[in-house]
C-alpha cells in the first residue's frame, strides 16, 4: 500500500465487482476512499480490509437512484475522508432484455440507476467541488455496449449510451470549473453482473454459464475475458494526473471488441 496522496475518492457500486476492484485499486495508488453501495454490509467489508491493510476507507450506504441519497453521501464521505476529488459513477444494473419484453416498470428502474445515478453524481461532486474550492474529476461507466449495439441489451445499451452523451455535455459544462468529466467502457467483466448475464444467454441455449462467458469472448481481440482489475487500472489513470488533459472521452477497456 503506497502512502496516502492527499486525495479522496467515492465510488458507486463498490461494494462488489468492478468497482470493489477501482476501489482497492485507488487505495493502493493513494487515495482516501468511500466505498459507497446500496448493499452496506458489502461496502463495510471492503472498507474494513482496506482500513486493515494501511488504507484510508469508509462504508457509505447510497442508492444512486434517489437524488438525496446520493448528495448525502457525497457530503458523508467528504467529512469523514476530509476532502473529496474524484468521483466514479460506477453502479449500474444490466439486465438481458430482448426487446419486445422490456416493461415499464424494468425502464424505470434500469435508467433511474444507470443514467438519473449518472446525473446525480454529477450534482453532488459539483456541489462538493464548489465548497471546497477547487475542480476534480469525474469518471463515469458506460459499456462496450454504450459504444456499439449488442444482441437482446436493448434497455441496458440506451442507457449506456446516454451516460456517453452525459459525459460529453458535463465535460464542456464543467471545464470552467476545473472539473473533467470522462467515461470508461469496460467489455465483459468476470463479476455478478456478467455472469448473470451469461447464464442467462447459457440457458437459453441449454449450455452452462461459461459456455455463455466464452459466447461474449468470441470477439475480443486479446482472447481471454477481463478481469476487473484490468478495468480498475483504466480508471486509475482516468482518476490520476497523467489524464489532467482528457475531458469528455470514453476510454474502452475491452481487450480490442472493436475498432474506430
Ligand atoms: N461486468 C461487465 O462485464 C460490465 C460492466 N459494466 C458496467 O460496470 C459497472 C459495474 O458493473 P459490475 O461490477 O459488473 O456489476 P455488479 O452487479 O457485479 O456490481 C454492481 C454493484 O452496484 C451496486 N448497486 C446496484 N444498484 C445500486 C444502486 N441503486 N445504488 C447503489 N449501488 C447499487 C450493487 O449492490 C453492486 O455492489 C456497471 O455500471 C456496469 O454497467 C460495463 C461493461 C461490462
Ligand atoms: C454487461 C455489458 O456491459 C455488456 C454485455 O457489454
Amino acid at each position: 500500500m503506497s502512502s496516502l496522496n492527499n486525495k479522496a475518492a467515492l465510488v458507486t457500486g463498490s461494494g462488489q465487482g468492478i468497482g470493489e476492484a477501482i476501489v482497492r485499486r485507488l487505495s493502493a495508488d493513494g487515495f482516501a476512499v468511500a466505498i459507497a453501495d446500496l448493499n452496506l454490509e458489502n461496502a463495510e467489508k471492503v472498507a474494513e480490509d482496506l482500513n486493515q491493510n494501511g488504507g484510508k476507507a469508509v462504508a457509505v450506504q447510497v442508492d444512486v437512484s434517489d437524488r438525496d441519497s446520493v448528495f448525502a453521501a457525497v457530503r458523508k464521505a467528504a467529512e469523514a475522508l476530509g476532502g473529496f476529488d474524484v468521483l466514479v459513477n460506477n453502479a449500474g444494473l444490466g439486465p438481458t432484455t430482448p426487446i419486445e419484453t422490456i416493461t415499464p416498470k424494468q425502464f424505470d428502474l434500469v435508467y433511474r440507476v444507470n443514467v438519473a445515478g449518472t446525473l446525480w453524481g454529477i450534482q453532488a461532486a459539483i456541489e462538493q467541488f464548489k465548497k471546497l474550492g477547487h475542480g476534480g474529476k469525474i469518471i463515469n461507466a458506460t459499456s462496450q455496449a454504450g459504444v456499439v449495439g449488442n444482441p437482446n441489451l436493448a434497455l441496458y445499451s440506451g442507457t449506456k449510451f446516454a451516460v456517453r452523451g452525459i459525459t460529453q455535455v458535463a465535460a464542456r459544462d464543467l471545464a470552467e470549473l476545473g472539473i473533467t468529466v470522462n467515461a470508461f467502457a469496460p467489455g465483459i467483466v468476470k463479476t455478478p453482473m456478467m455472469y448473470d448475464i451469461a447464464h442467462q444467454v447459457g440457458q437459453n441455449a441449454g449450455k452452462d454459464d461459461e459456455w455463455g462467458m466464452q459466447t461474449f469472448a468470441k470477439d475480443i481481440a486479446l482472447k481471454r475475458l477481463s478481469e476487473p482489475e484490468d478495468v480498475a487500472a483504466g480508471v486509475a489513470f482516468l482518476a490520476g494526473p497523467d489524464s489532467n488533459y482528457m475531458t469528455g472521452q470514453t476510454l474502452e477497456v475491452d481487450g480490442g471488441m472493436q475498432f474506430h
